[in-house]
Protein backbone atom coordinates (compact mmCIF):
# COMPACT_ATOMS: atom_id res chain seq x y z
CA UNK A 1 0.00 0.00 0.00
CA UNK A 2 1.37 3.64 -0.97
CA UNK A 3 1.29 5.60 2.34
CA UNK A 4 2.67 9.33 2.22
CA UNK A 5 6.31 9.82 3.60
CA UNK A 6 5.14 13.25 5.16
CA UNK A 7 2.34 12.74 7.25
CA UNK A 8 0.31 14.87 10.42
CA UNK A 9 2.44 15.59 13.85
CA UNK A 10 1.13 13.96 17.17
CA UNK A 11 -1.15 16.89 18.64
CA UNK A 12 -2.41 15.12 21.43
CA UNK A 13 0.10 17.36 24.21
CA UNK A 14 -0.29 21.06 24.10
CA UNK A 15 2.82 21.63 24.88
CA UNK A 16 4.82 20.32 21.90
CA UNK A 17 4.38 19.62 18.23
CA UNK A 18 6.50 16.26 17.36
CA UNK A 19 6.96 15.71 13.56
CA UNK A 20 5.77 18.59 11.90
CA UNK A 21 6.33 18.21 8.11
CA UNK A 22 8.20 20.28 5.62
CA UNK A 23 7.54 19.94 2.34
CA UNK A 24 10.57 20.35 -0.71
CA UNK A 25 8.63 21.83 -4.02
CA UNK A 26 10.06 22.00 -7.26
CA UNK A 27 9.89 24.94 -10.27
CA UNK A 28 8.10 23.50 -12.86
CA UNK A 29 9.56 25.99 -15.17
CA UNK A 30 10.92 29.43 -13.95
CA UNK A 31 10.93 32.53 -16.19
CA UNK A 32 13.23 36.30 -15.28
CA UNK A 33 10.71 39.02 -16.54
CA UNK A 34 12.37 41.62 -15.02
CA UNK A 35 14.48 43.42 -12.11
CA UNK A 36 13.62 45.75 -9.30
CA UNK A 37 15.14 48.82 -8.24
CA UNK A 38 16.14 46.72 -5.23
CA UNK A 39 18.65 44.15 -7.43
CA UNK A 40 15.52 40.84 -7.03
CA UNK A 41 14.09 39.37 -10.12
CA UNK A 42 10.65 39.70 -11.36
CA UNK A 43 9.23 36.10 -11.95
CA UNK A 44 6.85 34.17 -13.01
CA UNK A 45 7.21 30.62 -12.17
CA UNK A 46 4.80 27.02 -11.31
CA UNK A 47 5.35 25.46 -7.91
CA UNK A 48 4.78 22.14 -7.29
CA UNK A 49 4.83 20.41 -4.04
CA UNK A 50 5.80 17.11 -3.02
CA UNK A 51 5.26 13.66 -0.58
CA UNK A 52 9.09 14.45 0.69
CA UNK A 53 10.61 16.78 3.05
CA UNK A 54 12.23 17.83 6.58
CA UNK A 55 10.65 16.84 9.73
CA UNK A 56 10.56 19.34 13.08
CA UNK A 57 9.66 18.82 16.15
CA UNK A 58 8.50 21.90 18.54
CA UNK A 59 8.84 22.48 22.38
CA UNK A 60 6.89 25.19 24.46
CA UNK A 61 9.18 27.34 26.51
CA UNK A 62 8.23 29.36 29.08
CA UNK A 63 10.93 32.05 29.42
CA UNK A 64 10.91 33.15 25.93
CA UNK A 65 14.38 31.67 24.76
CA UNK A 66 14.61 29.94 20.89
CA UNK A 67 16.79 26.84 21.00
CA UNK A 68 17.76 24.82 18.10
CA UNK A 69 18.49 21.51 19.89
CA UNK A 70 19.98 19.52 16.69
CA UNK A 71 23.24 20.12 14.83
CA UNK A 72 23.16 21.27 11.43
CA UNK A 73 26.57 21.14 9.31
CA UNK A 74 26.96 24.40 8.14
CA UNK A 75 24.17 26.15 9.06
CA UNK A 76 24.72 28.25 13.06
CA UNK A 77 21.43 28.36 15.11
CA UNK A 78 21.84 32.47 14.51
CA UNK A 79 21.75 31.95 10.51
CA UNK A 80 19.08 28.90 10.70
CA UNK A 81 16.01 30.21 8.50
CA UNK A 82 13.75 28.28 11.38
CA UNK A 83 15.43 30.26 14.20
CA UNK A 84 14.86 33.52 12.04
CA UNK A 85 11.16 32.35 11.68
CA UNK A 86 10.58 31.92 15.47
CA UNK A 87 12.07 35.15 16.34
CA UNK A 88 10.10 37.13 13.51
CA UNK A 89 6.93 35.38 14.71
CA UNK A 90 7.94 36.46 18.44
CA UNK A 91 8.75 40.27 17.85
CA UNK A 92 5.56 40.50 15.03
CA UNK A 93 2.87 39.53 17.84
CA UNK A 94 4.63 40.20 21.04
CA UNK A 95 4.65 36.56 22.31
CA UNK A 96 6.63 35.75 25.03
CA UNK A 97 6.87 32.23 24.88
CA UNK A 98 9.50 30.64 23.33
CA UNK A 99 10.64 26.55 22.15
CA UNK A 100 13.12 23.76 21.33
CA UNK A 101 12.95 22.83 18.22
CA UNK A 102 14.49 20.16 16.86
CA UNK A 103 15.53 20.12 12.28
CA UNK A 104 15.57 16.44 11.17
CA UNK A 105 17.29 17.18 7.72
CA UNK A 106 16.71 15.17 4.99
CA UNK A 107 16.21 17.47 1.99
CA UNK A 108 19.63 18.34 0.19
CA UNK A 109 21.15 22.19 1.22
CA UNK A 110 21.16 24.49 -1.56
CA UNK A 111 19.14 22.20 -4.04
CA UNK A 112 16.84 24.28 -5.44
CA UNK A 113 13.86 22.47 -3.77
CA UNK A 114 13.21 24.95 -1.33
CA UNK A 115 14.34 22.82 1.64
CA UNK A 116 15.21 26.09 4.24
CA UNK A 117 12.31 28.19 2.96
CA UNK A 118 10.20 24.93 3.54
CA UNK A 119 11.95 24.71 7.09
CA UNK A 120 10.90 28.48 8.06
CA UNK A 121 7.14 28.22 6.74
CA UNK A 122 6.62 25.21 9.09
CA UNK A 123 8.03 27.31 12.05
CA UNK A 124 5.84 29.70 11.55
CA UNK A 125 2.90 27.41 11.03
CA UNK A 126 3.97 25.20 14.01
CA UNK A 127 4.77 28.26 16.15
CA UNK A 128 1.44 30.29 15.58
CA UNK A 129 -0.71 27.11 16.93
CA UNK A 130 1.51 26.55 20.05
CA UNK A 131 1.93 30.12 20.94
CA UNK A 132 -1.67 30.54 20.50
CA UNK A 133 -0.99 33.72 18.25
CA UNK A 134 -3.69 33.54 15.95
CA UNK A 135 -1.95 34.88 12.46
CA UNK A 136 -3.98 33.62 9.18
CA UNK A 137 -2.92 32.38 6.04
CA UNK A 138 -2.27 36.01 4.59
CA UNK A 139 -0.88 37.83 7.17
CA UNK A 140 1.83 34.62 8.20
CA UNK A 141 2.87 34.47 3.80
CA UNK A 142 3.72 38.40 4.20
CA UNK A 143 5.66 37.54 7.36
CA UNK A 144 7.50 34.69 5.54
CA UNK A 145 8.55 36.77 3.01
CA UNK A 146 10.73 38.82 5.11
CA UNK A 147 12.88 35.56 5.14
CA UNK A 148 12.79 34.71 2.04
CA UNK A 149 11.04 34.45 -1.56
CA UNK A 150 10.51 31.13 -1.44
CA UNK A 151 8.85 30.90 2.44
CA UNK A 152 5.49 32.19 1.16
CA UNK A 153 4.40 29.50 -1.22
CA UNK A 154 4.43 26.87 1.70
CA UNK A 155 2.40 28.46 3.61
CA UNK A 156 -0.32 29.34 1.03
CA UNK A 157 0.15 25.16 1.11
CA UNK A 158 -0.86 24.67 -2.65
CA UNK A 159 1.02 24.12 -5.99
CA UNK A 160 0.88 27.78 -7.50
CA UNK A 161 1.75 29.87 -9.64
CA UNK A 162 3.63 32.90 -8.54
CA UNK A 163 5.23 36.12 -9.99
CA UNK A 164 6.38 38.68 -8.53
CA UNK A 165 9.59 37.86 -7.18
CA UNK A 166 7.63 34.48 -5.70
CA UNK A 167 4.93 35.94 -3.66
CA UNK A 168 1.80 36.28 -5.51
CA UNK A 169 0.25 33.26 -5.73
CA UNK A 170 -2.68 31.68 -7.65
CA UNK A 171 -3.68 28.17 -6.82
CA UNK A 172 -2.84 25.55 -9.94
CA UNK A 173 -4.50 21.91 -10.03
CA UNK A 174 -2.28 19.59 -11.35
CA UNK A 175 -2.94 15.88 -11.58
CA UNK A 176 -0.69 13.55 -9.07
CA UNK A 177 2.73 12.58 -10.55
CA UNK A 178 5.56 10.94 -10.20
CA UNK A 179 9.26 12.64 -10.16
CA UNK A 180 12.78 11.39 -10.13
CA UNK A 181 14.96 14.14 -8.54
CA UNK A 182 18.66 14.20 -9.18
CA UNK A 183 21.22 15.83 -6.68
CA UNK A 184 24.62 16.29 -8.67
CA UNK A 185 26.17 16.86 -5.39
CA UNK A 186 27.21 20.29 -6.30
CA UNK A 187 25.32 23.08 -4.01
CA UNK A 188 24.19 26.31 -6.11
CA UNK A 189 23.99 29.91 -4.63
CA UNK A 190 21.09 31.00 -5.38
CA UNK A 191 22.44 34.97 -4.90
CA UNK A 192 25.81 33.69 -7.12
CA UNK A 193 23.07 33.06 -10.18
CA UNK A 194 20.64 35.59 -9.57
CA UNK A 195 23.34 38.57 -10.08
CA UNK A 196 25.43 36.63 -12.78
CA UNK A 197 26.15 38.85 -15.69
CA UNK A 198 24.57 37.42 -19.16
CA UNK A 199 21.66 36.01 -17.15
CA UNK A 200 18.05 36.32 -19.35
CA UNK A 201 16.27 38.85 -17.44
CA UNK A 202 13.23 40.02 -20.14
CA UNK A 203 11.54 36.71 -20.92
CA UNK A 204 7.89 38.03 -21.98
CA UNK A 205 5.33 37.34 -19.86
CA UNK A 206 2.99 34.36 -19.98
CA UNK A 207 -0.29 33.81 -19.04
CA UNK A 208 -0.84 31.45 -16.84
CA UNK A 209 -3.69 29.24 -18.87
CA UNK A 210 -0.94 29.13 -21.14
CA UNK A 211 1.77 27.45 -18.98
CA UNK A 212 2.94 24.38 -20.09
CA UNK A 213 6.46 22.34 -20.62
CA UNK A 214 6.87 22.04 -23.71
CA UNK A 215 6.90 26.19 -23.78
CA UNK A 216 8.34 27.46 -21.02
CA UNK A 217 12.32 26.51 -19.49
CA UNK A 218 14.30 27.31 -16.40
CA UNK A 219 16.08 31.00 -16.95
CA UNK A 220 18.05 30.20 -14.61
CA UNK A 221 19.25 27.13 -15.99
CA UNK A 222 22.05 27.95 -18.22
CA UNK A 223 23.99 30.04 -15.42
CA UNK A 224 23.91 27.63 -13.36
CA UNK A 225 25.18 24.34 -16.00
CA UNK A 226 28.05 27.07 -17.13
CA UNK A 227 29.41 27.84 -13.81
CA UNK A 228 28.40 24.00 -12.45
CA UNK A 229 28.94 21.68 -15.06
CA UNK A 230 27.94 18.55 -13.06
CA UNK A 231 24.25 20.41 -13.43
CA UNK A 232 24.18 19.89 -16.92
CA UNK A 233 25.87 16.18 -16.49
CA UNK A 234 22.82 15.68 -14.73
CA UNK A 235 20.05 16.87 -17.06
CA UNK A 236 21.78 14.86 -19.83
CA UNK A 237 21.82 11.59 -18.44
CA UNK A 238 17.91 12.14 -16.61
CA UNK A 239 17.47 13.09 -20.40
CA UNK A 240 17.38 9.29 -21.38
CA UNK A 241 14.25 8.80 -19.70
CA UNK A 242 12.37 11.52 -19.78
CA UNK A 243 12.56 15.46 -20.35
CA UNK A 244 14.68 16.59 -17.51
CA UNK A 245 15.41 20.43 -16.42
CA UNK A 246 16.41 22.14 -13.11
CA UNK A 247 14.66 23.11 -10.00
CA UNK A 248 15.16 26.71 -8.83
CA UNK A 249 18.54 28.19 -8.86
CA UNK A 250 19.82 24.38 -9.14
CA UNK A 251 21.52 22.25 -8.01
CA UNK A 252 18.94 19.44 -8.19
CA UNK A 253 17.78 18.15 -11.43
CA UNK A 254 14.48 17.04 -12.17
CA UNK A 255 11.72 14.71 -14.74
CA UNK A 256 8.38 13.56 -14.29
CA UNK A 257 7.69 9.89 -15.18
CA UNK A 258 4.66 7.90 -15.89
CA UNK A 259 4.40 5.56 -12.58
CA UNK A 260 5.64 4.92 -9.30
CA UNK A 261 7.56 1.62 -10.54
CA UNK A 262 9.64 3.65 -13.45
CA UNK A 263 10.43 6.21 -10.66
CA UNK A 264 11.77 3.79 -9.00
CA UNK A 265 13.69 1.88 -11.73
CA UNK A 266 15.24 5.09 -13.00
CA UNK A 267 16.26 6.82 -9.02
CA UNK A 268 18.30 2.92 -8.50
CA UNK A 269 19.97 3.57 -11.71
CA UNK A 270 21.51 6.79 -10.81
CA UNK A 271 25.46 6.92 -10.98
CA UNK A 272 26.96 6.65 -7.68
CA UNK A 273 28.88 9.95 -7.65
CA UNK A 274 24.85 11.67 -7.55
CA UNK A 275 21.65 10.78 -5.31
CA UNK A 276 18.42 10.11 -6.61
CA UNK A 277 14.81 10.31 -5.27
CA UNK A 278 11.65 8.83 -6.20
CA UNK A 279 8.82 11.22 -5.17
CA UNK A 280 5.69 11.78 -5.72
CA UNK A 281 3.54 15.48 -5.65
CA UNK A 282 1.36 15.99 -2.62
CA UNK A 283 -1.81 18.66 -3.24
CA UNK A 284 -1.75 19.74 -0.25
CA UNK A 285 0.77 20.92 2.58
CA UNK A 286 -0.35 18.44 5.31
CA UNK A 287 -0.38 21.31 7.79
CA UNK A 288 -2.85 23.04 5.12
CA UNK A 289 -5.61 22.45 7.67
CA UNK A 290 -4.32 24.49 10.35
CA UNK A 291 -5.12 27.98 8.94
CA UNK A 292 -8.19 29.63 7.76
C1 LIG B 1 15.24 30.58 -7.24
C2 LIG B 1 14.08 30.22 -6.33
C3 LIG B 1 12.88 29.82 -7.20
O1 LIG B 1 11.81 29.33 -6.43
O2 LIG B 1 14.33 29.12 -5.51
P1 LIG B 1 15.60 28.32 -4.91
O3 LIG B 1 16.49 27.90 -6.00
O4 LIG B 1 16.31 29.25 -3.96
O5 LIG B 1 15.02 27.14 -4.18
C4 LIG B 1 13.67 31.45 -5.48
O6 LIG B 1 13.31 32.53 -6.29
C5 LIG B 1 14.71 31.91 -4.49
O7 LIG B 1 14.06 32.11 -3.28
P2 LIG B 1 14.87 32.12 -1.89
O8 LIG B 1 15.83 30.97 -1.85
O9 LIG B 1 13.86 32.24 -0.79
O10 LIG B 1 15.68 33.41 -2.11
P3 LIG B 1 16.03 34.61 -1.10
O11 LIG B 1 16.65 34.04 0.13
O12 LIG B 1 14.87 35.53 -0.98
O13 LIG B 1 17.15 35.35 -1.96
C6 LIG B 1 18.46 34.85 -2.17
C7 LIG B 1 19.13 35.77 -3.20
O14 LIG B 1 18.62 35.46 -4.50
C8 LIG B 1 18.35 36.63 -5.24
N1 LIG B 1 16.94 36.65 -5.66
C9 LIG B 1 16.02 35.80 -5.07
C10 LIG B 1 14.72 35.77 -5.48
C11 LIG B 1 14.33 36.66 -6.54
N2 LIG B 1 13.07 36.67 -6.99
N3 LIG B 1 15.24 37.48 -7.11
C12 LIG B 1 16.53 37.49 -6.69
O15 LIG B 1 17.34 38.24 -7.22
C13 LIG B 1 18.72 37.81 -4.36
O16 LIG B 1 20.01 38.21 -4.73
C14 LIG B 1 18.80 37.24 -2.96
O17 LIG B 1 19.80 37.86 -2.23
N1 LIG C 1 16.86 25.32 7.98
C1 LIG C 1 17.68 25.43 6.93
N2 LIG C 1 17.79 24.41 6.06
C2 LIG C 1 18.59 24.51 4.97
N3 LIG C 1 19.33 25.58 4.68
C3 LIG C 1 19.26 26.62 5.49
C4 LIG C 1 18.44 26.59 6.65
N4 LIG C 1 18.57 27.78 7.26
C5 LIG C 1 19.42 28.50 6.54
N5 LIG C 1 19.86 27.83 5.46
C6 LIG C 1 20.81 28.34 4.43
O1 LIG C 1 20.07 28.52 3.20
C7 LIG C 1 20.81 28.01 2.08
C8 LIG C 1 19.84 27.54 0.98
O2 LIG C 1 19.09 26.53 1.50
P1 LIG C 1 17.92 25.72 0.81
O3 LIG C 1 16.63 26.37 1.10
O4 LIG C 1 18.07 24.31 1.23
O5 LIG C 1 18.23 25.76 -0.73
P2 LIG C 1 17.52 26.43 -1.96
O6 LIG C 1 17.26 27.88 -1.59
O7 LIG C 1 18.50 26.27 -3.07
O8 LIG C 1 16.27 25.67 -2.23
C9 LIG C 1 21.68 26.89 2.67
O9 LIG C 1 22.84 26.68 1.94
C10 LIG C 1 21.94 27.38 4.10
O10 LIG C 1 23.14 28.12 4.16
Amino acid sequence: MDRPALTLPDTSDPRRLPGCPAPAKLNLFLHVTGRRADGYHLLQTAFRLLDWGDTLDFGLREDGEIRRTTEIAGVPPEQDLVVRAARLLQAHTGCRLGADIALHKVLPMGGGIGGGSSDAATALIALNRLWGTGLGRAELQALGLQLGADVPVFIFGRDAFAEGVGETLQPLDLSPAWYVIVSPGVSVPTGEIFSAEGLTRNTPLIRMADFAASTTRNDLQAMACSRYPEVQRAIDWLMQYAPARMTGSGACVFAEVPSARDAERIAASCPQRWTAWNVRTASRHPLYEWLE
